[in-house]
C-alpha cells in the first residue's frame, strides 16, 4: 500500500494478542465463500426456493457451488439480469452514475428500488439450479467479451471491460490467509511498560502482515454443524423467526439443513425491518417534510410580487428559509399572501416580528399615531430567506438531520491525506488535513462499486443516518459527508486516542481497575441510552469501536451494523422521568423507543455476540446491554468471558456457560452483580429489559456516578501526542516527489492517462476504471474526484440517499494541525488528577 511509502517510520512490533475484532455480518459473505468447498450437498439447489420466505434462501444452493463458481455467478449475474439493459439515452443522461444504478439493480432482487436499500440479493445470485447458473456464466462470458462498457447499449455495469479485475482489487480476502495479510486491524506496538506507548501508524495497513493486530481469520467462520452446541430445545421457534443455522443437525427441519458457516449477509432477514425503516418517520422528518408542503403556497405567493427582485428570488430553487421557518414565520408569510391578494387580514401581528419586510405598507387612512418609522423606510422586496441560514438542497431539507446540515461546502480536493488510520471491512479511514483551515479530520472513504458488490449499500446509508442524526458528546461527530462518482466520504471528528482496545492492550495487565472501568462503562451506557432514545440499536459494541477523544473521553463509532427500530415515531413515554436514589438524576425509559422491535440478523462480533443472536430467535435492543456486560468484563479481566478455542466453542460457551470471575481479581460485589445481570442469557430477564438504560443506571454499581457530569470528569487515560512520530510536513514533501515521479497509467488502457493532480493535467475520470489502478492511484482519484451534490445524483442511483452535506456547527472543535504536532505515536498516560477510590468526590473538590 502506498502508505508504506508515505510513512517512513518504523513498523511497530506485532502483538501476539488474540485477534477478535471482526464484526460478523461484515464477513459473512466471505465466510460462505471460504466454506462452500467443505459443505455437504445434502440439499438440492432447488430446495432453496422452498424456503424462499425465510431469511435463509438459497443457502443450500450456495453449498452446491464451489467458492470460485459462486464468485463468478455473483459477479456475472450482474450482466444477465434484464434490468441492466441501459439505453444509449439513459447512459447519456446519467453517465456518471448509471453504472451504479445498473450494478445495484442487477445485484438486487427484482423489486428493488434504491429507496428500499434492499441489498438482499442472494436469491438473485443463486436463483435457479446450478446448471442455469453455469449457463448464465457462459452467457456472461460472452457478454464480457462483447461489452465495451460505458456508453454502449450493452449493459455498462462497470467501466471495466474485465470484471475479473474487480475481484482481484476489491476482494483481497479470498482466503483466510489473504485476509490475514491484507486486512489487518489497527496496528499496535508492544506495550512499553509504564509509558503505554504505541505507534499509531497507517503504514501497517499495507500488505505487510507482520505488523499489528490482525482480523482473525477464524472469526468469519460460522459455527459448523455440531449438535453438541445446541439441542433443539435451545432453538426457540416461538418468536416466529427461523433459526439461522442447523446447529442442531439431527432433525429434519428445512432450516436445519443449513449451516451457519454458509450464511451470507444476503441471507440476513433484514428487508422487513429495512422496509419499515424507510416508512419510519421521525417527528423531525415529519416536521420538515410537512413544513415544506405547508410553506409551498406562501412561496408561490411571493412570486406574484411586482418587484423584479421579488420574482428573481421566487425562482430560486431551494430557498433556505423553508426549513427554518417557524410556525409563526409561516403564518406571517401566509399573512402577506393574503394581504397581497386583497383578502381581509384576519389578524394584525405584532410589529416586533422578525421579518419586518412583511409588514403592511403605509396606509394613507391610518391614524397618525399608528405610523411607525418603518412606514418611512424604503420597502424591501419580500425575502423568503433568513440570511444566515445556509442553503440546503431539497433532498437534504426532508431529512431528520436537516436542521444540523447545510449543502456541502467541501470536496475530496479540500483534504490532504496525512496517513491511513485504519481499514475496516469496506472502508478506509484516513487522517486528513483540510487544506484551507488546517483542521484535522478522520475521513472514511467507501468504494461505491465495492459497496454494491458486497451488498453494503444499506449499511453505509444507515451509518450516515446515525452519525448525522446524533448529537452527543460520546458519539463521534460527523462534519461533512459527500460522494463523488466512485466514492462515498464520511468526514468525522478525528479521535486522536484511537481505539480504546489499543489503550487496554497497552496496559501491562491488559485491564484497568474497577473505578476506571466504571468511568468508561458509564460513558458507554450514556451513549447507548442516547442511541436507544433515537430508536437505534448499536449491535456492535466492543473496545475496537470505542474511540478515545483527545480529552480521553470515549466516542462510539462504526454504526454500520446498527439498525433502527421501526416504531420509534409512535413512542408514548409512559414514565418519562424517574429519579435515581440520592442523586435525583433524570432517567428516561429508553426501552419504549424500540419496544416490540425484533430483528433477525446475525450480526455482532464473535466474543460479544448475545445468546439470542446465536439462537436466531430475533433480537432487540437488549443485545446492547449484553455487550456492555462483556465490555465491562473485558476491561476488568483483560479477556472476554466466553471465549473458546474456536467459534463453535465460543458460541457454545455463550449459550451454556455460567459467568465466572478469575480468582485473583479484586472486584466488588456490586460490579460482579452488574456483570451477571447484564450477561443474563434470558433477554427478558436481563438488566435493561424493563426500562432500558435507566435500569442499568440505577444499579448500585453506578450509584455514585454523576450522569449529568460525565463529560466534566477526568478520564482515567489521557492520550498524548509524543515526539518523533509521523511528520506530516516531511511526508507531504515526499508525497509530492512521489507524485512527480509516478506515471499514472491504467494498466489496460495505455492511452488513458489519468495524469497527476497538477493544475495542468486534468484527469478524465470517465475513461478511468479505478478498479484497475494501483492502490496508490486509487487513493489519488479518491482525493481528486469532484463532489457530486445531492441534486446531481439521480433518484434511481443506489446512493441517491447518501447526502452531500456539511455540518452547520459554527464552533468547529476539530483539531488543528500545527507545525510541532506529531501524529505517529500516542501514549496513554494515567490521569494523575483522577482519584481511583471515589472519583465523583474528587470531581467536586476541584
Ligand atoms: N474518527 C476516527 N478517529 C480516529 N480513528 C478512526 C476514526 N474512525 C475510524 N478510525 C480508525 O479506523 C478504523 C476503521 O474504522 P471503522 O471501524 O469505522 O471502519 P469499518 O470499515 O466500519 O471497520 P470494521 O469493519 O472493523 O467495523 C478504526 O478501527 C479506527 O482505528
Amino acid at each position: 500500500m502506498s502508505d508504506n511509502q508515505n510513512q517512513g517510520i518504523d513498523q511497530p512490533p506485532s502483538f501476539s494478542e488474540r485477534s477478535r475484532s471482526v464484526s460478523f455480518s461484515k464477513l459473512l459473505s466471505k465466510s460462505w465463500k471460504w466454506n462452500t468447498n467443505s459443505n455437504n450437498n445434502s440439499t438440492s439447489p432447488n430446495n432453496s426456493t422452498q424456503v424462499s420466505n425465510s431469511s435463509h434462501d438459497n443457502l443450500s444452493s450456495q453449498s452446491n457451488l464451489k467458492s470460485k463458481e459462486i464468485d463468478h455467478v455473483q459477479e456475472e449475474s450482474v450482466h444477465v439480469t434484464p434490468t441492466t439493459v441501459v439505453t444509449p439515452a439513459d447512459t447519456e443522461m446519467s453517465s456518471r452514475f448509471s453504472k451504479f444504478k445498473s450494478m445495484f439493480q442487477s445485484n438486487s432482487s427484482n423489486n428493488m428500488s434504491p429507496a428500499n436499500y434492499n441489498v438482499n440479493n442472494s436469491s438473485t445470485i443463486l436463483k435457479g439450479s446450478g446448471k442455469s447458473q453455469q449457463d448464465s456464466l457462459q452467457v456472461d462470458t460472452k457478454d464480457k467479451n462483447t461489452s465495451s462498457g460505458k456508453g454502449e447499449s450493452t449493459p455498462p455495469v462497470l467501466r471495466s471491460p474485465n470484471h475479473a479485475h474487480l475481484e482481484a482489487h476489491y476482494h483481497p480476502y479470498d482466503s483466510p490467509s489473504q485476509i490475514s495479510k491484507s486486512n489487518p486491524r489497527s496496528p499496535m506496538s508492544e506495550p512499553l511498560n509504564e509509558e503505554f506507548t504505541f505507534q499509531q501508524q497507517g503504514a501497517a495497513f499495507s500488505n505487510n502482515n507482520s505488523t499489528g493486530r490482525k482480523r482473525s481469520p477464524s472469526a468469519p467462520v460460522m459455527p459448523k454443524q455440531d449438535s453438541s452446541i445446541l439441542d433443539s430445545s435451545t432453538l426457540s421457534m416461538n418468536s416466529g423467526y427461523a433459526p439461522p443455522s442447523n446447529l442442531s443437525s439431527t432433525t429434519s427441519s428445512p432450516y436445519q439443513t443449513k449451516n451457519l458457516s454458509n450464511i451470507s449477509l444476503g441471507d440476513i432477514k433484514e428487508d422487513e425491518q429495512v422496509h419499515k425503516f424507510n416508512e419510519f418517520k421521525s417527528p423531525l422528518r415529519n416536521g420538515s417534510s410537512g413544513l415544506i408542503q405547508k410553506i409551498a403556497s406562501p412561496l408561490k405567493g411571493f412570486s406574484q410580487g411586482n418587484s423584479p427582485n421579488e420574482s428573481k428570488e421566487s425562482i430560486q430553487p431551494f430557498p433556505s428559509i423553508i426549513v427554518g421557518l417557524t410556525d409563526e414565520e409561516h403564518d406571517e408569510s401566509h399573512l402577506a399572501n393574503i394581504q397581497r391578494s386583497g383578502q381581509k387580514t384576519p389578524q394584525m401581528r405584532s410589529p416586533t416580528r422578525k421579518n419586518k419586510h412583511l409588514q403592511q405598507p403605509a396606509n394613507p387612512n391610518k391614524d397618525i399615531t399608528d405610523i411607525t418609522i418603518s412606514d418611512f423606510q424604503p420597502k424591501m422586496p419580500p425575502k423568503p430567506f433568513i440570511t444566515d441560514e445556509p442553503k440546503r438542497s431539497q433532498r437534504l431539507r426532508t431529512k431528520s438531520f436537516s436542521n444540523k446540515f447545510k449543502d456541502i461546502t467541501v470536496s475530496p480536493k479540500s483534504f490532504e491525506k496525512v496517513r491511513l488510520l485504519g481499514q475496516g471491512d469496506v472502508g478506509k479511514v484516513f487522517l486528513v488535513k483540510q487544506k484551507n483551515t488546517n483542521r484535522l479530520y478522520a475521513l472514511k472513504v467507501f468504494n461505491k462499486a465495492q459497496m454494491i458488490k458486497r451488498k453494503k449499500v444499506k449499511r453505509v446509508l444507515v451509518e450516515q443516518e446515525i452519525l448525522a442524526t446524533s448529537n452527543h458528546p460520546f458519539i463521534v461527530t460527523l462534519y461533512h459527508s459527500f460522494q463523488s462518482e466512485d466514492y462515498l466520504y464520511l468526514c468525522m471528528e478525528y479521535c486522536m486516542g484511537g481505539e480504546f482496545f489499543r489503550a487496554l492492550q497497552t496496559r501491562k495487565s491488559k485491564c484497568i481497575c474497577e473505578e476506571d472501568a466504571k468511568f468508561y462503562a458509564s460513558e458507554v451506557t450514556a451513549a447507548l441510552e442516547y442511541l436507544h432514545l433515537l430508536g437505534f440499536i448499536y449491535r456492535d459494541l466492543k473496545p475496537e469501536n470505542i474511540l478515545l477523544h483527545r480529552s480521553g473521553h470515549i466516542m462510539l463509532s462504526d454504526f454500520d451494523l446498527s439498525i433502527q427500530a421501526q416504531d420509534a415515531s409512535n413512542v408514548k413515554i409512559k414514565s418519562p422521568l424517574i429519579t435515581s436514589g440520592h442523586y435525583q438524576s433524570a432517567m428516561i425509559d429508553t426501552k419504549v423507543f424500540s419496544d416490540g422491535f425484533r430483528t433477525n440478523s446475525f450480526v455482532g462480533t464473535e466474543e460479544y455476540i448475545a445468546p439470542e443472536v446465536i439462537r436466531g430467535n430475533g433480537h432487540t435492543a437488549a443485545v446492547d446491554w449484553w455487550t456492555l456486560g462483556i465490555l465491562i468484563y473485558e476491561m476488568l479481566f483483560g479477556m472476554t468471558p466466553f471465549k473458546g478455542g474456536d467459534t463453535n466453542k465460543t458460541f457454545s460457551n455463550i449459550l451454556k456457560n455460567d459467568i465466572t470471575f478469575p480468582n485473583n481479581n479484586d472486584i466488588s460485589r456490586h460490579c460482579k452483580d452488574l456483570i451477571k445481570k447484564l450477561l443474563c442469557k434470558n433477554e427478558s430477564k436481563r438488566l435493561g429489559c424493563k426500562m432500558g438504560a435507566a435500569d442499568i443506571k440505577r444499579h448500585p454499581f453506578f450509584k455514585k456516578v454523576q450522569w449529568s457530569f460525565l463529560r466534566n470528569q477526568e478520564p482515567p487515560l489521557i492520550p498524548k501526542l509524543t515526539e518523533n512520530g509521523f511528520d506530516f510536513a516531511a511526508t507531504s514533501t515526499k508525497n509530492k516527489k512521489n507524485k512527480e515521479a509516478a506515471l499514472h497509467k491504467s494498466p489496460d488502457e495505455s492511452n488513458t492517462d489519468i495524469g497527476d493532480d497538477t493544475e495542468e493535467t486534468k484527469i478524465d475520470y470517465s475513461k478511468v476504471d479505478i478498479s484497475l489502478l494501483s492502490m496508490e492511484d486509487q487513493e489519488k482519484v479518491m482525493f481528486d474526484e469532484p463532489v457530486a451534490t445531492d441534486d446531481e445524483v439521480p433518484e434511481d442511483d443506489p446512493f441517491h440517499n447518501f447526502n452531500s452535506m456539511s455540518l452547520m456547527e459554527k464552533d468547529n472543535e476539530s483539531m488543528i494541525y500545527g507545525d510541532n504536532n506529531s501524529y505517529g505515536k500516542i501514549a496513554y498516560t494515567p490521569n494523575a488528577n483522577r482519584s481511583r477510590s471515589n472519583s465523583h468526590r474528587a470531581f467536586f473538590k476541584k
